[in-house]
């Protein structure tokens, strides 16, 4: 577990290149400067960036076999955790769903500054995006569980990898749904918070 920002950074830097990590650096200038002008994220959270939002996302890669790709990030905002997956792996293919325009903007910049040709971005709300199969679906702080689903298991195969952070209110989440989807997850401690937990799954949610 990690209680600082060094020790978050060195988490980062055992996941990312070190071209990667400039350009993470990099990132981070921008947001705080794009913060703002509008509420990515809380201003207080710039004060701890690399283990709440940088490492929370990379921590992400460590639940699904190496390489594995393309990832859908539902409700990217910030680009938290698509964007900055996919500013650390140019060698994966990522797509971002978005609705707020101003937002899209943000996710349109940042992946223009760094030429991320291998992250599309859909500035719509997830219900309007043409279903494609997804190896990998995520989202922090998108949808409770019920809805998060019933609006991206379109996106799933019987082979998809589910990886969903759901901060301190993970497994209480989960024991709150359906026995069918209890039987497809489990909980994941965060690297980055003890408390917090990842719903991990595999394959295609049995919907009611
Ligand atoms: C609470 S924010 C979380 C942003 C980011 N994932 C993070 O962890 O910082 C939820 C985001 O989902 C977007 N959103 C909500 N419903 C959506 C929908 N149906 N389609 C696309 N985006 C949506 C919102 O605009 C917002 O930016």
């Amino acid at each position: 577990m990690m209680d600082n920002e060094e020790q978050a950074r060195a988490f980062c830097d055992e996941r990312a290149d070190a071209s990667a990590m400039l350009r993470l650096d990099r990132f981070i200038a921008m947001l705080a400067q794009e913060n703002n002008q509008q509420n990515l994220v809380s201003n207080s959270s710039l004060n701890f960036v690399w283990q709440r939002h940088i490492a929370d996302s990379l921590q992400l890669l460590d639940h699904v076999p190496r390489g594995t790709s393309p990832w859908l990030d539902l409700g990217s905002g910030a680009g938290i955790p698509g964007l900055i997956l996919a500013i650390a792996r140019p060698d994966m293919q990522f797509v971002l769903v978005e609705s707020r325009r101003k937002r899209v903007e943000w996710l349109q910049q940042v992946k223009t500054e760094f030429g991320l040709s291998h992250c599309s971005i859909h500035g719509s709300r997830l219900e309007l995006v043409e279903s494609h199969e997804m190896a990998v679906i995520t989202a922090r702080a998108f949808a409770p569980m019920p809805k998060l689903l019933n609006l991206s298991a379109r996106f799933s195969t019987r082979s998809t990898y589910w990886v969903l952070p759901k901060g301190r209110s993970g497994a209480q989440e989960l024991k709150e749904q359906p026995e069918a989807i209890q039987k497809m997850f489990h909980v994941e401690q965060s690297a980055t918070d003890g408390e917090a937990g990842i719903l991990i799954g595999t394959g295609r949610p049995p919907l009611g």
